[in-house]
Order: structure tokens, then sequence, then C-alpha cells
């Protein structure tokens, strides 16, 4: 398999503290990953190294099938290269409604007039449907996004960024706030959403983390621990040493 994006020996220093120590990642251009590991552990930091706003002292960080360097290039533009990031709490635009809130996220045309100019067509119609069909809000799209349960704003702020159409989603602890149906539905949309793109999943609930049933990367001092199934990971003493024996 070749790597969609590919870390190579990273290390970042914040004041003589190494947040990320020699880390190596890569995945898949249709594969989703979990990422798990305690606090502190560097999650973050790599993930901020991935979308530019971090810079790595040391390492490499490329991209694609040219292998390009993500390294020089701004957070900018490496969202508009395809890598997409969701943070823990849902941004949506509250008082707009969930079509709204979809338009105004299309990836082209670019300016807010020409997509709902865009969305009048039968295309951009469709666009805007299917998309909330693909997280579960087919049936919500004259709501205003405000009135939503959190788990729906999640969804919604993933359907925006899929808006994007990027090749790699980042997101951050999606499980958090969520009742356990949204949690079900969450896990079913991302192995969904994996098909065709890279997910990369930073998630503690290990329930969630189940529900993927994909490959696991646990972080630990800036490094990676391990790597393999949870069933795999979990089974490594140093995993439950760091991770799991503390609960
Ligand atoms: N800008 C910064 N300046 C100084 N130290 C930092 C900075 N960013 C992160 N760190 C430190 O780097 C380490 C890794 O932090 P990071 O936030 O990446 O961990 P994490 O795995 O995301 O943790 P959590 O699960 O708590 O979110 C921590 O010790 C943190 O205090």
């Amino acid at each position: 398999m070749t790597a969609l994006l590919e870390v190579s020996g990273v290390s970042v220093s914040f004041d003589g503290f190494r947040a990320i120590n020699n880390l190596s990642f890569s995945i898949g251009a249709a594969e989703l990953r979990a990422i798990i590991g305690p606090n502190g552990a560097g999650k973050t930091t790599f993930m901020d190294i991935i979308t530019g706003k971090t810079r790595p002292d040391s390492g490499s960080v490329t991209w694609g099938e040219r292998a390009i360097s993500l390294l020089n290039l701004s957070e900018a533009a490496i969202a508009r290269i395809g890598i997409g990031r969701k943070f823990q709490r849902p941004t949506v635009f509250e008082d707009q409604t969930v079509a709204e809130n979809l338009i105004l996220a299309l990836k082209s045309p670019r300016n807010p007039f020409a997509a709902l100019a865009f969305v009048l067509t039968g295309e951009g119609r469709a666009r805007v449907a299917a998309l909330a069909a693909q997280v579960g809000l087919g049936a919500h799209l004259a709501r205003k996004a405000g009135e939503l349960s959190h788990g729906q704003k999640q969804w919604l702020e993933i359907a925006m960024l899929l808006a994007q159409e990027p090749r790699l989603l980042l997101i951050d602890e999606p499980a958090a706030g969520m009742t356990l149906a949204e949690r079900e539905q969450t896990t079913a949309m991302l192995v969904g959403i994996a098909r065709t793109r890279a997910v990369v999943v930073v998630e503690h609930d290990m329930e969630f983390v189940r529900r993927l049933n994909c490959r696991v990367t646990v972080l630990h001092e800036g490094a990676v621990l391990a790597e393999g199934s949870l069933d795999h990971v979990t089974r490594n003493p140093a995993v439950i040493e760091v991770y799991l024996g503390r609960g």
C-alpha cells in the first residue's frame, strides 16, 4: 500500500521539552486509523504538525503520490491540498440552517454568493442533500444548526469538512459528550467515510475505538509505543503500563 501521508523521524521541542520524539507514522489513501495515548502523549501536537500549525525541528512530512513536503506549506495551503481537521468542539453557524451551513462549506464556487447560486441548481441541491444524508442529517436540512443535539452538530461539522472534499480527515475526540446511540452512529459514519479517504481519529473512549475496528497507533512521550489491532496493542505490557493500567 502506498502511503497518502508519511511522517518520518519528526521531533519538536517546546522550551527544551521534547513533545514529539522521532515520531514516524503513515496512513494509506483509504484507511481508518485511531490514535490513543495518555494525556500529554503528543496527540494534539502531532495533528498540529500535520496541519502546519506547528513546525517540527527535524524529520519529514510528505503527502500524496508525488511525496511533496508539507513542511514549507502554510496552514491554508495544507487545508487546500486536502487535509481537513475537526476540533473537539463543534463550530457550526448556529443561526443558519443545516443546508445553509453546508452551502457555505462547499468547496466550489468559492464565495458565498456563488455558492448560493450553485445550490439553486439541481446539482448543488443534490450535493447538499447527499452531504447531509451521509451524516444522518438528511431529514434536518431546514433546521437551524443551533437546535441540533451536540452529536448532530458534530456530524454537521463533519459534513462541512466533507464538502471540501478532503483526502485526509483528522478528527479530535468525536465521542466526547455524545449519547451511546450517537457514538454508535458516529463509528458507522467514520467507517463509511474511510472507504474513500483517510481518516485519523484521536479518541480516549475505548469502546468507540473498538467499534471503529481499525488499526490503532498508541502514542506515548511523543513517540509510537505500539501499533496494530486494538486487541494487539491492548495486550502489549508497555501499553498496559502507561495507559490502560492507570484506570
Ligand atoms: N505550545 C506548547 N508549549 C509548551 N509545551 C507544549 C506546547 N504544546 C504542547 N506542549 C506540551 O507537549 C506535550 C504534548 O502535548 P499534547 O497536547 O500534544 O498532548 P496530547 O496527547 O494531545 O494530550 P491530551 O490527551 O491531554 O490532549 C505536553 O506535555 C504539553 O504540555
